[in-house]
């Protein structure tokens, strides 16, 4: 089945390099998808803590996993109004090591690394430790032990989208792989996807969106997916949906295949 795997992998992109990006929501099945694809067989995976971009190189594709390195929590008592301030908020992840801080899922978790911004809309109740800041967007940050980061706050947007540019730069296509169960969820990576799709350096990437978990009986049709996520109204993108299931496997090279006929030609050597 590898062998297969990678002599189907090379007749689709022979001897050239792309640079995709996988991004998604927690438990969405990025990393399943990614193994998936690089062994042929699936891995247990545990939620993203805190470590850095994980890049697998499989043949000539780079696979990039966006990671959050927590590197602060916003909490603000006006979610949507936290929402327009950070309007370099370009992905969206939550990670279990905010959970085991005790945060709640009800803020925002920043990333200055990476520059991503976990989003979560609404934010009633913010832990006492920060009521004496919590006005509009107020910044506060944690900083996990493992992590040495300087301290920043929204006056770094320059910095951010500046190595914004250096993250996304050369990349041909977008995968975002969606948990066709988590319906509650859904119109957040809606968000987050045109928020993403605006960056300069996205401006010619085409978009995957890998409807994943089909296997699950609960989970969204593709058709439920795409207009959940507005898809139709990408009007100047190429961009195509997929069903599939990264634990088996299905689906996940139909939408490669398609990537691979977006993609020919634009490759460097
Ligand atoms: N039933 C089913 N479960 C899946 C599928 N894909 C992934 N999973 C499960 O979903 C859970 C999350 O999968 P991950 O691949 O770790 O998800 P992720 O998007 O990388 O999550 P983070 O690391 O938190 O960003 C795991 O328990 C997987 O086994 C699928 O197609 N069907």
């Amino acid at each position: 089945m590898g062998a297969f795997m990678s002599r189907f992998w090379f007749m689709l992109f022979p001897a050239k390099e792309y640079k995709i990006v996988v991004v998604g929501l927690d438990n969405a099945g990025k990393t399943t998808t990614l193994y998936k694809l690089h062994l042929g067989e699936v891995v247990t995976t545990h939620p993203t803590v805190g470590s850095n971009v994980e890049e697998i190189v499989y043949k000539n594709i780079r696979f990039e996993k966006l990671e959050i390195v927590l590197l602060g929590l916003v909490i603000c008592k006006d979610p949507l109004l936290a929402k327009l301030r950070m309007e370099f908020c370009i992905a969206v992840q939550w990670t279990q090591s905010s959970e085991d801080l005790g945060y709640s899922r009800n803020s925002l978790v920043l990333d200055s690394m990476i520059t991503r911004v976990i989003v979560c809309l609404d934010c009633p109740d913010p832990p006492d430790s920060y009521g004496s800041l919590i006005d509009v967007a107020i910044v506060r940050f944690t900083y996990l032990s493992d992590f040495d980061g300087p301290v920043w706050d929204l006056g770094g947007q320059e910095r951010l989208r500046t190595s914004w540019a250096t993250y996304y730069r050369g990349t041909h296509a977008v995968i975002v792989v969606i948990d066709s169960t988590d319906r509650d969820r859904v119109s957040i990576i809606k968000d987050e996807l045109f928020r993403l799709l605006q960056h300069e350096d996205l401006e010619h990437s085409v978009v995957l969106v890998f409807a994943n978990k089909q296997d699950l009986k609960d989970a969204m049709s593709p058709a439920e997916v795409s207009d959940a996520l507005s898809l139709h109204s990408m009007k100047n993108r190429n961009w195509h949906i997929q069903a599939c299931c990264a634990l088996t496997g299905e689906g996940l090279y139909d939408g490669l295949g398609w990537i691979a006929q977006q993609v020919k030609g634009e490759a460097t050597s």
